[in-house]
């Protein structure tokens, strides 16, 4: 049996500047709001020919205990205008930006997208969260309006309103001709009309259809409404599942649902988070990713991610002491805020965490090193590319969108020397195959949903509603 091409990987780059991965302190960091920083990473990820540069989001600054968690503020900059300047600095890289589906308007999103689009030459993504709390909402004029169960509607109101407006426009509706003195072809811009639950929309849009149809749309977001969402909606998902086994689960999972959505298999790819520790030996590695944990979680930060979970006040326990002997609160709300909170029931949380504690001798510290680790690659530079590798091949994800620890060069290494393995192996590119960020994931360009419209009164009757 001769075996078919090797499955290729996709490999996306996050700017770290919302997350606790970040060891600000360390004196290698840059600054997080810097262009020199976007423009590094972004630089260095296109020579590696890595397929997208991504921004997550962050609308309100977390709060713990009434007091601002600058954990988890180290810059935020607003994500549309650092891709639309890395789109001048870079040529193939695809740029991908998180924006909330719950506190932003279609026409505006779908207009800044397209231009993104048409600026940077078909390579805009936009990342679909929905994040619908109250806190964050109340940084908006509808702070805190929608309810947790309607988020997903109105994404895909959202979305469907975009994605008519970026088809408003044939793709030949511009057609310049000086000699007719015609700029647009008659009857090639539609006028759009929707009338929802969320969204009154009606005019014609003012910007044409970009490079690649529709921006690229990734989501985030891991409920099963969440899912199936990204099965009907998305083309890539931003998973949480970095762990060979829970990655292959998530993997069929998504395959059952988007089979179930009507849509091919490889339409929509998959692509956890993941951090990478390199080092000559693996034993070195290893230790390196050591001292990064507990940078990354010092004893105060320890405790207040356990009263994340407790729901109360922990820090009269020593961080490098044993777990908290009182239990949590399940009813407590509020001691953060600004953060999903994943855990609904802390109870059993705890109850599994005491006895790993226990079973292994951990301090506060070192369990919450052990249960906040991502999916993490640690080792020589072939060890983590096999590792990399063997995850794609056997479908536990199609790539990953990695986390650097350090901005804006922690992860120089990791693209000099772990991707020319993987290119060596023949899975991944040595070469961008085309210029838009559809082309490097392999996915086709949208058609635009109504029939070309030749004349006014058929354009007239193309109405979306
Ligand atoms: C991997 C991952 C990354 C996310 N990144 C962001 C983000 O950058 N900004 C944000 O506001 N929400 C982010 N979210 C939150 C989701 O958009 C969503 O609001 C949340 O997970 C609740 O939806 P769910 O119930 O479907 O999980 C992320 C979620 C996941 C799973």
């Amino acid at each position: 049996m001769t075996k078919g091409p090797r499955k290729q990987i996709h490999l996306g780059i996050h700017f770290p500047g919302v997350n606790s991965t970040t060891v600000w302190t360390d004196p290698r960091s840059g600054s997080q709001i810097d262009f020199a920083s976007f423009e590094h990473l972004a630089r260095r990820a296109e020579a590696a020919k890595l397929d997208f540069f991504f921004l997550a989001e962050g609308l309100r600054l977390r709060e713990h205990k009434g007091l601002i968690h600058d954990l988890d503020v180290v810059g935020r900059p607003d994500t549309l205008p650092v891709l639309a300047a890395l789109a001048a600095v870079t040529e193939r890289l695809g740029l991908a930006g998180t924006i909330s589906t719950t506190f932003n308007e279609p026409w505006e999103l779908a207009r800044q997208f397209a231009t993104l689009d048409i600026l940077s030459g078909g390579r805009a993504a936009w990342n679909l969260v929905t994040s619908p709390d109250a806190f964050t909402g109340a940084n908006f004029r509808r702070g805190g309006f929608l309810p947790y169960a309607e988020r997903y509607e109105r994404a895909a109101e959202l979305v469907e309103v975009a994605r008519a407006l970026w088809d408003s426009w044939d793709d030949d509706a511009v057609v310049a001709d000086t000699e007719a003195g015609v700029f647009l072809r008659p009857g090639a811009v539609h006028p759009v009309e929707h009338h929802g639950r969320h969204f009154d929309v009606r005019g014609e849009f003012t910007t044409p259809r970009g490079p690649q149809g529709h921006p690229v749309l990734f989501q985030a977001g891991d409920s099963p409404e969440g899912r199936d969402f990204a099965a009907r909606t998305a083309d890539v998902i931003f998973s949480m599942h970095s762990t060979f086994e829970a990655g292959q689960a998530f993997y069929r999972d998504v395959a059952t649902r988007l089979e179930a959505a009507g849509r091919p298999a490889g339409s929509l790819k998959i692509l956890p988070a993941t951090t990478v520790v390199l080092g000559d030996t693996d034993a070195e590695a290893r230790e390196r990713a050591r001292e990064i944990r507990l940078q990354q979680v010092p004893g105060p930060t320890a405790i207040a991610f356990l009263e994340q979970v407790w729901g109360t006040d922990l820090t009269a326990y020593d961080p490098e002491g044993p777990l908290p002997d009182v239990e949590p609160d399940p009813q407590a709300d509020g001691i953060t805020r600004g953060r999903v909170r994943h855990v609904k029931d802390p109870r059993p949380v705890v109850a599994e965490w005491r006895a790993r504690a226990a079973a292994n001798g951990w301090s506060i510290r070192e369990l919450v090193i052990e249960v906040t680790s991502r999916g993490s690659f640690v080792g020589t530079a072939q060890h983590v590319a096999d590792e990399l590798d063997r995850f794609v091949q056997a479908d536990a994800s199609d790539g990953f969108i990695l986390v650097p620890h350090l901005t804006p060069g922690g992860l120089d290494d990791v693209l000099d020397r772990v991707v020319p393995l993987l290119q060596e192996r023949g899975s991944f590119r040595t070469e961008y195959a085309g210029p838009t960020l559809r082309d490097h994931l392999g996915l086709a360009r949208p058609a635009t949903t109504r029939p070309r419209a030749t004349d006014p009164e058929r354009a007239a009757a193309a109405l979306v509603g």
